[in-house]
């Protein structure tokens, strides 16, 4: 078993409040990923949980049991950090094996247990190497494979592959989401990558502020966000998001486009609102029945695509395209909206109204 439950979260450091009641229940074996930028409280939440941090309210459970008061030791979890923490003057065997030894297991368990985690992390050849003689990327395994050497009730991972360059990093995501299968345990881990949370994760948390804002599925979470804030957050490009109302059946921006009414709409008239289109639901190259006008501003071409920039008024639109399309800036454009895909946000509350229509 390996459920984790951390429920009205709060913690003030001084004047700043970096937990404002966080609310997380983590299913026994899932990979959950808790996504928010910098500040919002990421690692005070996963030291929370490991017992690392005194909490002003709330309460932590492992597998049900309250253990909101045990020591770090009690609560059986292994916790794999942003920098590596390896021993310095220990070869990766010994670093390895550091966590069996404090526990006193056999030094026939111990070799049994290298080398397994070993195998499955790929660091055969590198056992004898002290950190000073391997990559980062090789220390990050390394200090991977001390973590995943016993058995805890789960594994908390504080944005462990930050410090690697951008290629080791997609080789990492996919070698952990391969670990975590083979594994089968529970991993909560935190960053502030939507790619990496949205590639890893069977759910992400998204955290703003010290605030849980939607709990989900990485598909859920980017097709039906629950306000304004989680659909900029998550996706790249970033989604467009247009200020417009209703008016009988038509949406009406404030720079004085029109659209259609999304059928699913129950917006009222005249209440404000936001539109969000993501990129993938417009298109300068397609003709459709909703379409707004506007003028090329720039392309960006990033080889598998290109983002089109146009300028609707003074709001812009980011646009994906196909990588070979062509445009100078100012030229006037048409830009097609797929409505049904559409986004609309209670422009007050930053809530979302899709969901409610469709
Ligand atoms: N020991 C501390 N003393 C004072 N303030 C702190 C302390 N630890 C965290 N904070 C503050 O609490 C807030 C949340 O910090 P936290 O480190 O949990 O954020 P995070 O989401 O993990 O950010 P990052 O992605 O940058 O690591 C921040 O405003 C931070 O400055």
């Amino acid at each position: 078993m390996g459920t984790v439950a951390a429920h009205g979260l709060r913690k003030s450091f001084g004047e700043v409040e970096a937990l404002k009641g966080v609310d997380l229940d983590v299913p026994d074996g899932s990979f959950f990923v808790v996504l928010g930028p910098s500040g919002a409280g990421k690692t005070t939440t996963l030291r929370a949980i490991a017992g690392l941090e005194k909490l002003d309210a709330g309460s932590v459970h492992l597998d049900g049991r309250d253990a909101t008061h045990d020591t770090p030791a009690a609560r059986d979890l292994a916790m794999v950090f942003q920098s590596y923490a390896l021993y310095p003057r220990r070869t990766a065997y010994e670093n390895i094996a550091s966590p069996l030894r404090a526990r006193r297991a056999s030094s026939g368990e111990i070799a049994a247990a290298v080398e397994q985690v070993s195998e499955l992390l790929h660091i055969e050849r590198l056992l004898e190497r002290r950190p000073a003689q391997m990559s980062g990327g090789e220390q990050q395994r390394v200090a991977l494979a001390r973590a995943l050497v016993r058995r805890p009730r789960a594994f908390l991972m504080d944005e462990p592959l930050t410090n690697l360059d951008l290629k080791l990093r997609v080789e990492m995501r996919t070698e952990l989401t391969r670990i975590h299968r083979s594994l089968g345990g529970t991993f909560v881990y935190v960053t502030n990558d939507q790619v990496e949370a949205l590639s890893m994760a069977d759910q992400v948390a998204v955290l703003r502020e010290g605030q849980v804002q939607q709990v989900g599925t990485p598909t859920e979470v980017y097709e039906r966000p629950a306000n304004q804030w989680v659909a900029g957050f998550v996706g790249s490009p970033r989604i467009s998001l247009l200020a417009c109302q209703v008016r009988g059946d038509q949406l009406v921006g404030d720079r004085g486009w029109t659209l259609p009414r999304p059928r699913w709409s129950t917006a009222r008239d005249g209440q404000p609102l936001m539109l969000g289109l993501r990129a993938e639901d417009l298109s300068v190259e397609k003709r459709g029945d909703a379409s707004l006008a506007g003028e090329l501003y720039g392309l960006e071409p990033l080889g598998d695509r290109t983002v089109v920039d146009v300028k609707v008024g003074t709001e812009m639109l980011k646009v994906k395209a196909r990588p070979a399309v062509t445009g100078s800036p100012g030229e006037r454009l048409s830009v097609a909206v797929d409505l049904d895909r559409a986004h609309l946000f209670d422009a007050s509350t930053g809530l979302t109204l899709s969901e409610v229509g469709r």
